[in-house]
């Protein structure tokens, strides 16, 4: 399914003070708006996703699934510097008439936030039923629960955090560094830093995963076996997967996006803000994840005002969170109740 395109006109002012000219968003919806029925569930996506959830997310989003358009109005929207449709590093800037490129302005994830909720307004919503997202899309539901408050009856949080850690940005900086150091990277192409991005992928997979999913996927079984490993060949693979689809721009920008993400910034501290959003909450953990350990998500549950906390396992780690529909499905649904 081909997503639809939103385009404002007035463009966006950023955080930063620098105004987004074209402003284009994709989106998805699945299922028709019903204001009686407060039917809108709205997905937030992670990093590398796109506004096609039910083709990410298929087991907790489709025709058959507990989200599904029968009973609900689905939305998701590409977000803001990322490559799937909506304004991007390269996407055309009309002042220069050529892709942004390394000029794409820097955002932050309340200018996600703010895309969104053009789009919310565009689409004639008043109320969302259920806001949910994980990682970076966790980031941005959290920013977005904080500013919507009554008009927000629902908040899932999976696999995410109240404030980038160090040690998350760590990840991301040192990804940064192997999309520098390729030489590409000072060119301006679409496929510039693009052999970089490779090992940046690789460097992030390590993050997403942990010591027990290579050893249960990737164990050689041929014991005199001294080169051409699987967990190599896998490294590589990934990396190049991720080159087939995406651009080494948009990787960087929400990388950094990433990293300045705080729900307290400007708001005293991230427990006082936490403490402001009035919206009944879950909060998911995934017991394996090393990126996003769980401590991170018990801390958002335990300043959220009356916010539930659920763990969920997996063999995937930070990356469980895509592929535990069935896990992920109960825990949904007993909230409800
Ligand atoms: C246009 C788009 O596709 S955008 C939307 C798609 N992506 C997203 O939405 C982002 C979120 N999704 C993801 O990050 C991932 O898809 C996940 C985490 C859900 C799953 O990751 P995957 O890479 O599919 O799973 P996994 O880690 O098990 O790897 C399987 C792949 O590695 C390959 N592989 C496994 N072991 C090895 C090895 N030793 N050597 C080489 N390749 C290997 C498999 O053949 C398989 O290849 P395929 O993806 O081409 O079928
Ligand atoms: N692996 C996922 C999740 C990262 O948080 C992605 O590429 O978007």
């Amino acid at each position: 399914m081909n997503p639809k395109y939103y385009k404002h006109k007035a463009g966006l002012i950023l955080e930063s003070g620098q105004l987004l000219q074209d402003l284009t968003i994709a989106y998805h919806t699945y299922g028709e708006y019903d204001p009686q029925k407060n039917n809108v569930v709205w997905v937030c996506h992670a990093l590398t996703a796109n506004s096609d959830v039910f083709d990410w997310w298929s087991g907790l989003f489709g025709e058959d699934d507990y989200f599904n358009p029968k009973e609900h109005f689905i939305v998701c929207a590409n977000i803001l510097g990322s490559c799937y449709g909506s304004t991007g590093p390269l996407s055309v800037c009309e002042e220069i008439g050529k892709p942004y490129y390394h000029e794409f302005p820097n955002l932050t994830v309340r200018d996600l936030v703010a895309a969104h909720e053009i789009l919310r307004l565009e689409l004639g919503i008043e109320r969302i039923h259920t806001l949910i997202g994980s990682s970076l899309g966790g980031m941005q539901a959290l920013e977005w629960a904080y500013n919507l408050n009554s008009n927000l009856e629902h908040l899932i949080f999976l696999a995410s955090n109240a404030q980038h850690s160090p040690w998350g940005i760590a990840f991301n900086e040192s990804q940064r560094m192997a999309i520098a150091v390729d030489p590409t990277w000072k060119e301006s192409t679409n496929a510039s830093g693009l052999e970089g991005m490779k090992t940046a992928r690789s460097i992030a997979l390590l993050s997403y995963r942990n010591y027990q999913t290579y050893q249960d996927t990737q164990s050689e079984t041929d014991q005199d076996k001294q080169d051409d490993f699987k967990a190599s060949s896998y490294q590589n693979y990934q990396g190049l997967k991720l080159a087939n689809r995406f651009n080494a721009y948009s990787y960087w920008e929400l990388s950094k996006i990433m990293d300045g993400h705080n729900i307290g910034r400007g708001r005293i501290s991230p427990e006082k803000a936490l403490s402001q959003i009035q919206v009944k909450t879950l909060v998911i953990g995934v017991e394996s994840d090393l990126l996003f350990p769980i401590a991170e998500q018990k801390f958002v549950a335990q300043n959220i005002p009356g916010a539930q906390y659920a763990e969920i396992s997996s063999l995937y780690g930070h990356d469980g969170f895509l592929l535990e529909q069935k896990q992920l499905t109960k825990v949904i649904q007993s909230f409800y109740k």
